[in-house]
């Protein structure tokens, strides 16, 4: 081997090894200048795989358990999340090990919230309602739940914010600016908190909390079998948050007895192998999807790229906009006569319509029940290419109006 060969070869040998996930998109585009990609299905990455590959970066998705299980004893130096959720994750030991690790907060959370009002829209057609008719209780007002009643406010709906944390974290600022003797009072522009009684009366319940299994914040079984009983006909829970927020059991029999409870679920408790009872009592249900925007998923990679490469100390060079190509629905338009709210539900659901993921999951019902976890996994795997509404433009007729307010308020770009 000639020298120049030589040094090819040593320059190879000390590239990093990266086992990811393979249904994280533009792994090459982000790390391939990083290292040597190792693509493996999410579910049955194992620490055989990372040894006998000689992992330095593990990156995954919501679907592999990173434990001490997995990576004790391989030369993993990295770790990184494609997710906004970190239950699957045991940080505690990674932090014990002395292992960095990053997830991508907030990165689908404009995807999350156009799948609920996408979902909405479904549901105030079918009871003849407006958004400005009903009632939201947002529990867990982060970055998606925060974003959420924004936006519903806009709509003119009754948003009721409930966030026990950040109630907290608020009363404890306005304490300790009244200790220096600087009693200003909540800021008119703060959010007010309600109680989890009031969120829960609302027409719509939806939740957006993390799944935390113990502490004085803990949402395993947030909504339990009390909660789930006394929920009315006219009202309807949603839940993109994880499955265990719900007892799920409880839900099944509420759901079970006939009225016009509606209940919209992306996660399940037991994914893939979810409960198809359950699953068909549900007036929409789709296979955790509701991050799957592609601005979503790649602004995932995008954030997992940046903290691998702070942790190196290498240049930030790629950013998600290089790499994003033309939405496939660019632009749309109404006329005059458009009446507002119908079509703004027009332009969600152009956008974005709940219906066809509903629909592909309850497909699932004819296979035989063996079939089904795989079923709801390539439905994960092989999802179409989903956008933003903020990549859409809508052209509008005439001046300023009420149906322009509302759709800049979703996301939308007014041409
Ligand atoms: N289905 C999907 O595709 C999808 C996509 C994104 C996020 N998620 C899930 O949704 C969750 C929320 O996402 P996010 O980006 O808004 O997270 P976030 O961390 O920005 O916000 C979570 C909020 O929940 C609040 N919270 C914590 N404990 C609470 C409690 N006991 N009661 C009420 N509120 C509580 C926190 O204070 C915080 O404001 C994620 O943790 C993840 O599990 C699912
Ligand atoms: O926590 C999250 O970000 C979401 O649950 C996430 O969208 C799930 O992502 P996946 O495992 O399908 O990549």
């Amino acid at each position: 081997m000639d020298t120049v060969a030589q040094a090819q070869t040593a320059e190879a040998d000390r590239r990093l090894t990266i086992v990811a996930d393979e249904n994280m998109p533009l792994l090459e585009a982000f790390f391939a200048s990083i290292g040597n990609i190792i693509k493996l299905p999410g579910r049955r990455i194992s620490r055989q795989d990372l040894l006998e590959r000689n992992a330095d970066i593990l990156l995954v998705r919501s679907i592999t358990p990173v434990n001490q299980a997995l990576l004790e004893g391989t030369s993993v130096s990295f770790v990184g999340s494609a997710t906004v959720g970190t239950d699957h994750i045991d940080t505690d030991w990674l932090k014990q090990a002395g292992i960095p690790f990053a997830n991508s907060p907030g990165c689908n959370a404009s995807a999350v919230v156009e799948y609920v009002l996408s979902a909405m829209t479904v549901v105030l057609d079918e009871r003849d309602k407006c958004f400005e008719d009903v009632s939201v209780g947002v529990i867990g007002c982060g970055h998606v739940g925060g974003m959420l009643a924004d936006i519903l406010e806009e709509l003119e709906c009754t948003v009721v914010r409930c966030d026990p944390p950040l109630h907290d974290a608020q009363q404890e600022a306005q304490q300790a600016m009244a200790a220096k003797g600087r009693d200003e009072g909540r800021q008119p522009s703060q959010p007010v908190y309600e109680p989890m009684e009031k969120a829960m009366a609302c027409d719509f319940v939806t939740l957006h909390v993390p799944l935390i299994k113990e502490g004085p914040y803990r949402t395993l079984r947030l909504l339990d079998a009390d909660m789930l009983a006394a929920l009315q006909s006219h009202q309807t829970l949603i839940n993109t948050s994880r499955g265990q927020i719900i007892d799920q059991a409880a839900l099944k029999q509420r759901l079970q007895r006939i009225d016009e409870l509606f209940a919209v679920l992306d996660v399940f408790e037991n994914e893939p192998n979810i409960d198809y009872e359950l699953m068909m009592l549900c007036r929409l249900a789709t296979p955790h999807i509701a991050g799957h925007s592609l601005d979503g998923k790649g602004m995932a990679t995008a954030q997992v790229y940046e903290a691998l490469s702070n942790t190196l100390g290498l240049p930030v060079r790629h950013k998600l906009g290089q790499f994003l190509p033309e939405p496939p629905l660019r632009k749309m338009n109404f006329s005059r006569d458009a009446e507002p709210q119908w079509a703004l539900h027009t332009a969600i659901r152009a956008c974005y319509d709940i219906r066809g993921d509903y629909n592909k999951l309850r497909h699932g019902r004819y296979l035989p029940e063996e079939k089904r976890g795989e079923y709801f996994d390539s439905l994960r795997s092989n999802y179409r290419i989903r956008r933003s509404f903020n990549r859409v433009k809508v052209g509008l007729k005439g001046g300023r109006s009420v149906l322009q307010d509302y759709l800049e308020a979703v996301g939308f770009r007014i041409d």
